[in-house]
């Protein structure tokens, strides 16, 4: 076994949906791609009541369903690294079962182990604190990767990092923000700091808005344990579109150092106005899915899908707006928008800039001259330039069409940010997971619509499976010329 590998791999939660729909797969895209230390082994926690065949049937199953390419011989060797660990999250058995099982013979303490948090986030700490008694504590090497929400709300996260740093230092904490491993993310930071004439627009002179939209063709499928607790602002905004958010309008960092970036997008974080309680209505706006049809298909509400909660009134979609009060972004607004069960899975970053100060080409309407747009989607990925050329004929008319300067040539694979960042943790790279701060500035931008939401609890507004949200989510906007740019 080589002295630096860090060979012990646990995953709470490994019968999830981030499991098998991410987790999993990505280990295993690992595993083809010979990435994986030799000597790792997989500890797979769940509450089945399973033996490691039984797990390695479902693991199989997973994996054929989401894992794309399913190679037997692969498969076989990937199998060969797993153990089932069959236990209640909040019962010690299950830490001495797994102490037992880390702890090599003769040995004073559990071998090093990263111990992966695919559960709920109220029971983050619970797992900590059941961990630390059991041996694994600040003074092992010992990683933890605890995914988002972290906390459920600000004075929630504010009190479980507190709780975690009792039991664990700082260096140990990897909090996981898989939007952050996506190349079409890291490469905005390209984008903007090695174009000049793109970052020489960059600012409020030029830009009159920016949106961001992740929108999921998926329902909430099993996962409604989690997902009915949380909502979409808690499991998309606070942290994804935060983080994207983060990405576009923060200043050049002095390096790309780990913090040196934390640094920029805290302050980013730390400049968003605080929306006032009595504008939580003209800021945001949640709604939930009805029945409707996706794909040809019918699908069914939020309210009858399993495990919800009868008379939920958990949120699957929110459209909000932030102000980022500092001298480059003052009075532009950002439009965040996330929602389940919308037509087709698509993420994108969408910056409309202002009219051009002059309308000279008069022959064409002027309610039908768009100012530029760039357009960053993330998925499926793709980087265009919106501008007007004229239109071939004796009129001076003008049309618009698109540079496409989207980057990957053939052949260049796409890395999933799964199997990234779980490279990272496994090599101790930090640079792409949170701080805390980064949470904490998140929460408080949230935070007002939380407390708002959750003291009107007898109704929520609910949009058709299979459109693009409630029409009410562009009560949001600033002009009546802006609209959500569904189609890039
Ligand atoms: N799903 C996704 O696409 C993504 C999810 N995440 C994050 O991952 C985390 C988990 O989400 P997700 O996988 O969707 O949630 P799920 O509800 O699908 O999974 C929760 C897991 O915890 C297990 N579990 C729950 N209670 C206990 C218990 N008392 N004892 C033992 N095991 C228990 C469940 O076991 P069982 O199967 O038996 O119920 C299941 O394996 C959340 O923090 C979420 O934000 C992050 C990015 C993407
Ligand atoms: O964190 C989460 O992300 C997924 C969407 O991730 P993507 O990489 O497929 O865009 C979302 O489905 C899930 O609800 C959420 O917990």
């Amino acid at each position: 076994m080589s002295e630096d590998c860090i060979c012990q791999f646990v995953i709470f939660g490994a019968t999830g949906d981030l499991a098998s729909r991410k987790l999993l797969p990505s280990l295993y895209h690992l595993q083809c791609a010979g990435l994986l230390p030799e000597e790792l082994q997989i500890h797979a926690v769940g509450r089945r009541p399973w033996d490691d065949s039984g797990w390695l049937e479902f693991l199989r199953e997973q994996l054929e369903s989401f894992a794309g390419d399913f190679h037997p011989e692969h498969f076989e060797k990937f199998a060969a690294r797993f153990h089932y660990v069959r236990g209640e999250l909040h019962e010690a058995d299950l830490y001495q079962n797994l102490a037992k099982q880390l702890t090599k013979d003769g040995a004073q303490q559990p071998e090093r182990s990263i111990f992966y948090l695919a559960i709920r986030p109220q029971d983050f700490f619970t797992v900590l604190q059941n961990l630390s008694a059991a041996g694994f504590h600040r003074d092992g090497d010992y990683r933890i990767v605890i995914e988002k929400p972290f906390g459920n709300d600000l004075e929630s996260a504010i009190q479980l990092n507190e709780q975690i740093h009792r039991h664990f230092r700082e260096e140990q904490i990897y909090r996981i923000d898989h939007y952050l491993g996506k190349e079409i993310v890291q490469n905005l930071l390209v984008f903007r700091f090695a174009n000049l004439p793109i970052e020489a627009v960059w600012n409020r002179n030029f830009i009159d808005h920016v949106q961001i939209t992740v929108a999921e063709d998926l329902g909430v499928e099993n996962r409604a344990g989690y997902y009915d607790q949380a909502g979409a602002l808690r499991d998309m905004v606070q942290n994804h579109l935060m983080q994207i958010l983060t990405l576009v309008a923060m200043e050049p960092p002095p390096s790309l150092e780990a913090d040196t970036l934390r640094d920029e997008k805290v302050k980013v974080l730390r400049s968003i106005r605080p929306i006032p309680k009595t504008a939580i209505h003209a800021h945001a706006i949640r709604a939930q899915y009805g029945p409707g049809i996706i794909d040809h298909q019918h699908v069914p509400g939020y309210a009858d899908e399993p495990g919800v909660a009868p008379n939920s009134i958990t949120e699957t979609f929110v459209a909000a707006k932030f102000y980022i009060d500092n001298w480059r972004w003052r009075g532009v607004p950002f439009y965040l928008r996330t929602g389940k069960r919308m037509p087709t899975k698509s993420s994108s970053v969408a910056i409309r800039f202002r009219h051009t100060p002059q309308q000279l080409f008069r022959e064409t309407p002027i309610d039908r001259i768009e100012p530029n747009w760039i357009l960053l989607s993330l998925e499926p990925e793709s980087l265009k330039i919106e501008l007007h050329v004229k239109e071939p004929g004796l009129e001076m008319r003008i049309r618009p069409t698109q540079l496409n300067a989207s980057y990957r040539r053939d052949g260049e694979k796409e890395l999933d940010a799964y199997e990234a960042l779980l490279l990272d943790v496994l090599e101790g790279d930090k640079a792409l997971f949170i701080r805390f701060d980064e949470v904490e500035w998140a929460w408080r931008a949230v935070d007002p619509f939380i407390k708002r939401w959750s003291r009107e609890m007898d109704y929520i507004i609910t949009y058709p499976a299979g459109t693009w949200g409630p029409e009410e989510a562009t009560r949001i906007m600033d002009k009546e010329d802006q609209f959500w740019r569904n189609q890039l």
